[in-house]
């Protein structure tokens, strides 16, 4: 049994996300530049927990709290007792509730947090134990998606070794074409995953399986070798009509810009519109009028994700 000691000190960094692409649902996510920093330190007493940034009103402050809990929750599975006090200082970049893989980022984040804790406390210089944190995260999520973009950074393909068990989960990254650049648009209005995922209905057909079939394969070869095909490569069958009611405002954004060639999709649950167009037409995407509300960034792709380092007492 390994014991954190007091005064051990990680801060961890974590990208956000955007999850699904299209007809990659549940599958696929590519990281987005806009990140979580959050510093752990073991204490003497007590838990502790300051947060500034986005949602800072709407977090809890104790034990419920989500990077709290993996944290506490990736101790346990590394055997490690958690130690008498904590002291989490959390910088939230990532909005929450709007389709940017908040919640895996967390997730991740606290488990990265307890395997860089347990790291320094074996002697070891701090480092994130990424393809455990994959298989954490990816578990408490109940899908890989998001979890694994924030893990390992660019475009994630996961799947399950042992389906319908989300772990063990396996991820492959997938390179992204240098010229597909990611817009996103960013609405003021929330949507909680669960709520989204609580209109899907638990069967589809299978000519529609067949069909999603083909975009989700054609989707690896638009991003990485040929983003001329991404308009085609993100029509899906499996989400965003079934979620239409759910973000409204957002298909009818969606439905305008692929009417004018752009290859927009629902990000993960939504209510972020997520556009993969490439370097000559990100510039129109972001003249396009918003509705009230609504902000547009290019977040870029991290090619690396969460990473931890051992801060000095
Ligand atoms: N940095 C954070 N600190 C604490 N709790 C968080 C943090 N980020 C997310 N959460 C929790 O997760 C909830 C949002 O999760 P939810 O799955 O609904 O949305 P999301 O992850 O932002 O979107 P999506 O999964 O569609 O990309 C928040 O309401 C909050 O309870
Ligand atoms: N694949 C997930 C991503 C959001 O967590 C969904 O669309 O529900």
């Amino acid at each position: 049994m390994t014991a954190l000691p007091e005064g051990a000190a990680v801060r961890v960094n974590v990208p956000g996300s955007s999850a699904n692409l299209g007809p990659g649902f549940d599958a696929i996510g590519l990281a987005l530049g806009v990140w979580d920093s959050y510093d752990v330190v073991v204490t003497g007493d007590s838990l502790v927990i300051d947060v500034t940034g986005e949602a800072a009103d709407e977090v809890p402050r104790d034990a419920s709290h989500l990077v709290h809990r993996c944290l506490a929750a990736g101790l346990a599975r590394l055997g490690v007792d958690e130690p008498a006090g904590l002291h989490l200082v959390c910088r939230n970049g990532v909005p929450h509730s709007r389709g940017l893989g908040s919640s895996a980022t967390a997730a991740v984040a606290g488990y990265a947090a307890a395997t860089a804790l347990v790291d320094l406390a074996r002697g070891g210089d701090g480092d994130v134990d990424l393809d455990l944190v994959n298989q954490l995260a990816g578990e408490h999520e109940g899908h890989p998606d998001n979890s694994s973009a924030s893990v390992y950074g660019g475009m994630t393909l996961s799947w399950s070794t042992r389906p319908p068990a989300v772990a063990p989960v396996r991820t492959v990254q997938v390179e992204v074409h240098p010229d597909v650049v990611p817009v996103v648009l960013v609405p003021d209005l929330t949507l909680s995953t669960s709520t989204a995922r609580s209109v899907l209905p638990p069967q589809v057909p299978l000519k529609h399986a067949a069909l999603n079939s083909a975009r989700a394969a054609l989707l690896v070869e638009a991003v990485s070798r040929r983003p001329e095909l991404l308009l085609d490569a993100t029509v899906e069958w499996l989400h965003q009509e079934q979620r239409r009611e759910a973000y409204p405002e957002s298909m009818r954004l969606l439905d305008g810009l692929r009417e004018l060639g752009h290859a927009a999709v629902i990000s993960g649950a939504g209510p972020t519109v997520l556009v993969l167009t490439t370097a000559d037409r990100a510039a129109e995407v972001h003249a396009l009028p918003l509705p009230q509300g609504w902000r547009s960034a290019t977040p870029g792709i991290p090619t690396v994700g969460v990473r931890a380092v051992r801060l000095e007492g």
